[in-house]
């Protein structure tokens, strides 16, 4: 078996998507996921420019070996960009190597160590009364976990509030990223936010009780200190987890977090290979595993970092925004569904006309998400569908603080 075409599709049904895919000399093609939210096009340039005609002739079957060669053959490893274009290349030869065995890629993996995975959804609102609203509406949706996301008195624009969502009806199902030529400017103030949100939490368990597992994104915007200082404050309100509490790429920072406070910590949507996280998993700083398969490299990566978790009882926490497409998101679901030390899953769910381009075998019911059983990954890729979307540039908002300094989004 070899491949004889690899070819990059750009489309922006809702929001946009990078998809490889690959076609063997048997007729079989496999998908994958190469979506880097606000750089798609270096990503696809990667793959169409430097990647796809170091595939032509390569045994499909290679998985591992191919994932090696494009690691190591560019030289300049790691990085975003190189680990999009890799992962795209490793989910689409998964996808290929189910379809001719006939199997979904999970029982490639080891078989299903579950019957479904648990899901978490986004609630949001500027105010308690439009945030309740937004709970509900998710128990409603079958969700049994949900993320809490809220304004802040005094900042105008804050990360995964939908109001401007919420104020056109609709759900907050896209990730922020403004279309146009330059990333919008939002603002931001530790201080306030610290202040406010413990209330928030409080007034969350007095509405809706102990049970309901509640999670929040601090989206990178903490020092180490302040980090553990919300931590402790938001321990009397039993979180699933604390996000991205500070910015991880001094992974010793979580070692001061850590001291301070026992609410469980999950980090990693935005790192991109098993180095990112050796400090954080080796001496347990964290307790969720947030990587995503299209930032990480692909499925065979993020089986391996799962695998070495597990030595230190660390879950898995896979990043599940819109952004990622459906093919990176059902490809983590096969990882999740085969690893035994499965956390749980964030899932946005996709507008119906990303629906329409990616048809998908994925279920979500009463909470749980199961990638279905159709051999390989389980999602096809609608190229007459995605060629009515033209790419249309896009940036993820940026941070001043009030003092105009640039800050973490
Ligand atoms: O936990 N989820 C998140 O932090 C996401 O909403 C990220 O801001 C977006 O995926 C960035 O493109
Ligand atoms: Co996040």
């Amino acid at each position: 078996m070899k491949i004889i075409a690899a070819e990059v599709f750009v489309t922006s049904p809702s929001r946009n998507f990078v998809t490889l895919r690959i076609t063997t000399d048997d007729g079989v093609t496999g998908i994958g996921d190469a979506t880097l939210n606000g750089r798609e096009l270096a990503v696809a340039a990667y793959l169409k420019e430097h990647v796809a005609q170091l595939l032509i002739g390569k045994d499909p079957h290679r998985i591992e070996d191919t994932w090696q060669f494009l690691y190591r053959s560019s030289y300049w490893r790691r990085g975003p960009v190189t680990m999009a274009a890799i992962a795209a290349v490793d989910m689409a030869l998964w996808d290929i190597k189910g379809k001719v065995a006939n199997m979904p890629v999970y029982q490639l993996l080891g078989g299903a160590s579950r019957n479904g995975l648990r899901a978490y959804g986004h609630a949001s609102g500027a105010d308690l009364e439009s945030l309740f609203d937004s709970v509900r509406e998710h128990l409603e949706l079958g969700y049994k976990s949900v993320r809490i996301q809220t304004a802040v008195p005094g900042i105008k624009a804050v990360y995964g509030v939908a109001a401007q969502a919420q104020a056109s009806g609709e759900r907050y199902d896209y990730e922020p990223a403004g279309r146009g030529a330059f990333p919008v400017e939002e603002d931001w103030d530790t201080r306030a936010y610290l202040r406010h949100l413990p209330s928030v939490f409080e007034a969350v368990r007095n509405e809706f009780g102990p049970e309901l597992p509640l999670l929040h994104d601090g989206h990178h915007r903490m020092t180490p200190i302040q980090a553990a200082k919300l931590g402790k404050a938001l321990e009397p309100y039993d979180l699933f987890w604390l996000e991205d509490c500070t910015p991880a790429e001094n992974q010793e920072a979580l070692r001061l977090v850590r001291q301070h406070t026992t609410t469980p910590l999950a980090i990693g949507e935005i790192f991109n290979t098993v180095y990112d996280y050796q400090t954080i998993i080796k001496e347990q700083l964290i307790d969720y595993v947030r990587a995503a398969s299209t930032h990480f490299g692909g499925i065979s990566p993020l089986k391996k970092v799962m695998d070495f978790a597990a030595q230190y009882q660390i879950k898995s926490g896979f990043h599940g925004p819109t952004d990622i497409s459906p093919v990176g998101f059902a490809a983590q679901l096969h990882v999740g569904l085969a690893i035994h030390n499965y956390g749980i899953q964030e899932y946005m769910q996709h507008s119906d006309a990303t629906n329409e381009v990616f048809e998908q075998s994925m279920t979500f019911v009463d909470g749980y998400l199961h990638p279905g059983n159709k051999p390989g990954i389980g999602v096809e890729f609608n190229e007459e569908a995605a060629a009515a979307f033209p790419y249309q540039q896009a940036y993820l908002p940026y941070n001043r603080l009030v003092d105009g300094t640039v800050h973490d989004w």
